[in-house]
């Protein structure tokens, strides 16, 4: 039965035994069949938390303890526990399957491989395999609910398959992940005749966006390496528009590390823009669009010891690979039948995959999900490709144009030249993978109807939204197919567009699911009026 990691308290997380596709269950609220209560009780011998510096961590309690880590360590021989490891490789290496003997330390700052590659973060598997499946299912099953540093982030439950050598000492986190799946069930039903259906709340995060996943990895490399070499690296940047900034900003301002932002001026959400302004970065409002900012930013961080936190940096994907690890535990370890995923600069699509391929080959889970990348219609340059190449019998990297991107309210994947074009390929291919497309009418609509059942969405999952939309239409997905639609932003930082929307106030759009406000006189039979017509009282 589905898993629901509820997240009322992020210091008290609930992994809730609830709502099947088709029938609603009483709320167990257990973590492995221990209560939340027993959990936080100071027992001797159990762990108890205080506010320590960053987070809550864990210290000890008047009897010995031992925390959860040291007991995951218990059940494996110690001496392969010092085993695991992780450097970056050419991107192309992991492309061909063969492992060419470039490699580069994490501690190295370096974005691309010698003949100017991407790269990739290469975990030494066969250390991670000696474990077994039951091994690792159990260890991140243990953790979740944990006030014990780092492991009650969602990201660093995983730490061995995340980052494997760094010490908790260095670890900049929110407690980020272990985000809701939400049951869809209502939307599901009325508008898909779907029973199975679940949006993954990515965007119910520190931030508000699942960039909080990939920035707790980046930012804690940096510290890292700033306190093993000083002055290597003096700041940290990225080109945004307008979630990565926000996490950006947010996690360095933690660790007190100097970030500098590249947004392309009034391109963003004010909500956005006004993240990393309070967070103390230094924000530059370019004259250009997203893939400016980004030629700029590449430009910088070659040339100054200045760091690259976009997700060109491979880092960022181990921490958003997280995501996919976590869909597969909520579902007790099985797999979706598809993941809907909205893309931008293209490194979330990458992160799922290599996520759920990780599972795959770790034996944690047998098969891989079929994976959907969908874009807005005015930014959609691998939906292009995809569909040339469908049309002449021809690779989507050969079919591959950069174009200049329009406006649209999905304006985080305002993106024309995604970074991460290649990896994005790569996954598609390897997972039977689809790329739809959203014109502003239908991402809008979607958002809005979904809304209607409890959500609030961002207009990105209003792309995914539409993209599902579509594919249910032309049955391409089944009514009792699982779909997980990645949801990758609050609706909180999009409100503008959302009050363009119910105020009817879009050009070319009709708006057909917009709740305007209705305007009364301070007067009860004006009031009464408006109630009898809506409700026939
Ligand atoms: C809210 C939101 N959704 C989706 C995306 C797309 O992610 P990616 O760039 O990894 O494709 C982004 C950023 O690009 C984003 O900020
Ligand atoms: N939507 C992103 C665009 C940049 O993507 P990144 O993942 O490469 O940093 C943003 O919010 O800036």
């Amino acid at each position: 039965m589905p898993h629901e990691v509820t997240s009322k308290n992020r210091s008290d997380y609930r992994v809730s035994q609830t709502k099947s596709p088709r029938t609603r269950c009483a709320v167990i609220s257990s973590i492995e069949n221990r209560s939340i209560e027993m959990l936080l009780q100071p027992l001797p011998g159990r762990l108890s938390s205080i506010q320590h510096g960053r987070g809550s961590r864990i210290v000890a309690a008047a009897a010995p303890i031992k925390n959860i880590r040291n007991e995951a360590l218990d059940r494996a021989p110690l001496d392969k526990a010092h085993t695991f490891n992780a450097h970056f490789v050419p991107f192309k290496d992991v492309q061909s399957k063969n492992l060419s003997g470039e490699t580069y330390s994490l501690d190295e700052v370096v974005y691309r491989s010698s003949d100017g590659g991407l790269l990739d973060v290469h975990h030494d598997m066969n250390a991670l395999a000696q474990y077994g499946p039951e091994y690792w299912r159990s260890v991140f099953d243990s953790r979740i609910g944990t006030t014990s540093w780092p492991y009650g982030s969602g990201v660093w439950s995983k730490k061995e398959w995340v980052l494997p050598g760094l010490s908790d000492d260095d670890i900049v986190s929110m407690f980020e992940g272990n985000s809701n799946l939400f049951w869809a069930e209502r939307f599901g039903r009325e508008t898909l005749g779907m029973t199975d259906l679940w949006v993954k709340q990515c965007g119910n995060s520190h931030t508000g966006s699942f960039k909080d996943l990939g920035m707790t990895v980046l930012v804690s490399q940096v510290n890292r390496i700033r306190k093993q070499k000083p002055g290597s690296i003096s700041a940290v940047g990225c080109a945004s528009t307008g979630d990565t900034s926000a996490a950006l900003s947010a996690y360095c301002a933690a660790a007190g590390i100097p970030s500098i932002v590249f947004l392309p001026a009034d391109k963003i959400s004010l909500a956005q823009l006004v993240q990393p302004i309070a967070n103390g970065a230094l924000v530059l409002s370019i004259d250009t669009d997203f893939d400016g900012c980004m030629k700029l930013i590449k430009q910088v961080t070659a040339e100054t010891p200045i760091y690259l936190a976009n997700s060109m940096n491979s880092l960022r994907l181990e921490g958003q690979k997280t995501a996919a690890i976590e869909i597969l535990q909520q579902f007790d370890w099985q797999v979706p039948d598809w993941v809907i995923i909205p893309g931008g600069n293209l490194g979330n699509i990458y992160a799922f995959y290599k996520g759920f391929k990780m599972c795959q080959q770790l034996g944690l889970v047998d098969r891989l999900p079929r994976l959907v990348v969908a874009q807005a219609a005015n930014a959609n340059p691998l939906y292009q490709a995809y569909q040339q190449a469908k049309g002449n019998n021809n690779t989507i990297s050969t079919s591959y144009l950069p174009m200049k991107a329009k406006t649209t309210f999905a304006s985080a994947i305002q993106i024309g030249d995604p970074v991460s074009i290649d990896r994005a390929i790569l996954a598609l291919q390897d997972v039977d993978g689809i790329v739809e497309e959203a014109s502003e009418e239908e991402l809008m609509d979607a958002s809005a109807r979904a809304d209607r059942t409890g959500m609030f969405n961002c207009p990105h999952t209003g792309v995914a939204l539409a993209a599902l939309i579509k594919l249910r239409q032309r049955n391409v997905i089944g009514a009792n197919d699982r779909t997980v639609v990645i949801s990758t932003a609050h609706g909180l930082k999009f409100t503008q567009s959302k009050i363009a929307y119910h105020s009817k106030d879009i050009p070319g759009i009709s708006c057909q699911f917009a709740n305007p406000p209705v305007v009364v006189k301070e007067n009860l039979g004006a009031v009464m009026d408006v109630l009898k017509q809506k409700f026939s009282i």
